[in-house]
């Protein structure tokens, strides 16, 4: 059997530099994070934590009890290293100040989405947990401290409670996935250097929203279902999970786009800016891909809010800069 590397040595081994130090202390808690939130998906029904609770997030979107479970797991683990100063989560509407006691070194900021695809939860499908790292200029941030651009990111990745529970992360040197091994219970380095496709046959969208969508995305999902007749001259496949991590980790393994348009239904888009689409689109930029709203790089929108949304299109590069190239013509034509 190969002898994979654990997740800790990983840490040490690598990450080095003016951050290494805070990412591995911070890291190793999300590590701890993820794999007490994995137990308690793992436990399911059993543990009476699939159903919904009355309340609604600040999406407005009904809580399901996991949404709660998690998100305090993810708090409580992460205020430990002493370096996280600030974070915002999915289900707080507000930013969660972290107490003085836990602020040693405290000037990094925890943006995450502690269970993404919650709507699969109890039907055990696919979920995950999103966060992204970035560097506070104040101990003591403000909001403008916490609305910085993707690009400043200084680490992103998610977990994956799947088939196998993964973890995969980018600090900007490429991207490593590695996964929860059972009987160590440690996450184990099994896909170094992840690197997305360069040609693809493959899209995820939620086609029931076809009518909605806006002339680019609808030319170019008319394009891949005309398939060889048409001017793509290949057929295309289609995938919808409905849990962006899923789709996400797939587009990293086998190839494939994943989009989540503006439409008129929702003309800011569906998914959050912070904690779910920075954070994956550093992780596909990282490897080889791109990622878009249709006018701009995702990684250059300046934020106005914590909770803001975004058009959200992002994989295969060659893919990606077709689907903006769509966007440039119908802008043009306006
Ligand atoms: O149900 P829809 O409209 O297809 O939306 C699915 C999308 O919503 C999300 O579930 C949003 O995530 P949350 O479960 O964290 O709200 C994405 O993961 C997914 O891509
Ligand atoms: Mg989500
Ligand atoms: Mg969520």
């Amino acid at each position: 059997m190969t002898k994979h590397i654990k997740i800790s040595d990983f840490l040490k081994q690598h990450l080095q530099g003016e951050h290494g130090v805070a990412l591995n202390a911070i890291l190793s808690d999300v590590v701890d994070a993820c794999k007490k939130i994995a137990v308690a998906i793992d436990k399911g029904a059993v543990a009476g934590n699939m159903g919904s609770l009355g309340s609604e997030n600040v999406q407005g979107e009904v809580q399901k009890a996991l949404d709660v479970i998690t998100n305090d797991i993810f708090v409580e683990a992460c205020q430990r290293s002493g370096y996280v100063a600030g974070m915002v989560s999915e289900e707080l509407v507000d930013v969660i100040d972290v107490a003085d006691e836990h602020k040693k070194n405290g000037d990094y900021l925890l943006m995450f989405d502690p269970l993404d695809g919650s709507s699969n939860v109890n039907v055990n499908i696919s979920v995950g947990t999103i966060f992204s790292i970035l560097k506070s200029a104040s101990k003591k941030p403000d909001l403008a401290d916490y609305l910085q651009s993707g690009a400043a990111q200084i680490c992103a990745g998610y977990a994956l409670y799947g088939t196998s529970t993964m973890l995969v992360f980018t600090t900007g040197n490429g991207v490593n996935g590695f996964t929860l091994d059972a009987d160590s219970n440690e996450f184990l380095l099994t896909h170094p250097n992840m690197q997305i496709a360069k040609e693809t046959q493959e899209f995820a969208i939620n086609m029931s929203n076809y009518r909605f969508w806006r002339e680019p995305v609808q030319r170019y999902i008319d394009e891949c279902l005309q398939g060889e007749e048409g001017d793509r001259k290949k057929d295309f496949n289609m995938r919808w999970v409905a849990s962006m991590v899923a789709e996400v980790h797939r587009i990293l393994v086998r190839g494939g786009v994943f989009m989540y348009p503006t439409d008129t239904k929702s003309r800011s888009g569906k998914l959050r800016l912070m904690y779910e689409a920075n954070p994956m689109s550093f992780i596909v930029e990282q490897a080889g891909g791109a990622s878009t709203t249709g006018s701009q790089r995702i990684l250059e929108v300046q934020p106005s809010g914590i909770h803001q949304r975004v058009p959200v299109m992002m994989g295969c590069k060659s893919e990606i800069d077709r689907i903006a190239a769509y966007h440039q013509v119908t802008a043009k034509r306006k």
